[in-house]
């Protein structure tokens, strides 16, 4: 039953229930979960890059977003937080791997200077699959944000594994994102979706930024004319429903996805992401 549940993580309370509880904790459960950075990180603002399914482009849409605000001159990070389906390293084409010494771990700086962390730079072996139980991939999250040396930092981007689970509950738990981006695409079905992922973050008390549309039409090179392949787009009706911004539209488009395959992502050419990137400038 959730009422004889001990939520107040109090290991040395002997109580099963919080509720009347004389111990240690009050019957008051802690202020926050937040997990302290390293002593040497100053990371500014963290933005969670959310998808209520797989496949949708949030980790293409975590990388355009971490090379616009890179270009724009600020210091830049990704924490790959997919850690069964990290795409991070591929799509930047990062070979190095991770070293760490007494106070931390060393990130992975791709060729335009962004830190990055995935589980694939400390992976041996890049093709191993991670087949680890919910809390080690959580604890592993929260170390990339515990012990990894960041150092100075302006934005942190949160790839996100896909769906409301385990994983993004110990992230928002955890760390202290500032904000999150819901990427959608334009079928019907992830008008649920979405709902789903606003859901979320309102329970956790994370604001959402926006949302950006992945995959939104097809501009066909022989014509010039833009075609919705997945049908019409309901994107404008979710925003509504939730009092949200759209932010942004990205195409279908074989250039991106042959960049993400070459790991030359931070050559891409495309503004689709600049009205996010105002947003996140003008963030409090
Ligand atoms: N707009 C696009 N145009 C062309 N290809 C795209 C586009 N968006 C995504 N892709 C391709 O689709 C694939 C899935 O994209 P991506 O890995 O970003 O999705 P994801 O939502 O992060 O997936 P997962 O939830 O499995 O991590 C990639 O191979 C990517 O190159």
């Amino acid at each position: 039953m959730e009422e004889n549940k001990r939520e107040c993580g109090d290991t040395s309370c002997t109580e099963e229930c919080c509720s009347g509880c004389e111990h240690a904790c009050g019957g008051q459960q802690p202020d926050s979960l937040i997990e302290p950075t390293n002593e040497y990180n100053d990371i500014k603002k963290i933005i969670g890059v959310v998808s209520g399914k797989g496949g949708v482009g949030k980790s293409l849409v975590t990388s355009l977003l971490a090379v616009t605000m890179q270009r724009a001159g600020y210091k830049t990070a990704i924490l790959d937080a997919d850690i069964t389906g990290p795409s991070i390293p591929k799509t930047f084409k990062l070979e190095e791997k991770a070293v760490a010494n007494e106070l931390g771990i060393f990130p992975v700086k791709t060729k335009t200077g962004i830190e990055t962390m995935s589980v694939n730079s400390i992976l041996e072996n890049d093709t191993d699959p991670v087949v680890w139980r919910g809390p080690v991939i959580a604890g592993t999250v929260k170390q990339f944000w515990t012990d990894v040396l960041w150092g100075d930092i302006d934005y942190m981007f949160i790839d996100m594994p896909p769906g409301t689970g385990d994983v993004p509950l110990t992230v928002f738990q955890s760390i202290p994102v500032d904000g999150i981006v819901i990427v959608t695409s334009p079928q019907e079905l992830v008008s649920m979706i979405v709902t789903k992922a606003v859901k979320m973050a309102e329970l956790m008390n994370i604001p959402i930024v926006g949302l950006v549309e992945n995959m939104s039409y097809f501009t066909c090179p022989d014509n010039g004319k833009d075609y919705q392949i997945f049908g019409d787009s309901h994107i404008e009706e979710v925003a509504a429903k939730h009092g949200l911004d759209i932010l942004g539209r990205i195409p279908i488009d074989p250039k991106l996805a042959a960049a993400c395959d070459k790991g030359m992502i931070e050559l891409f050419e495309g503004e689709w992401l600049e009205e996010l990137a105002h947003k996140l400038e003008n963030m409090k």
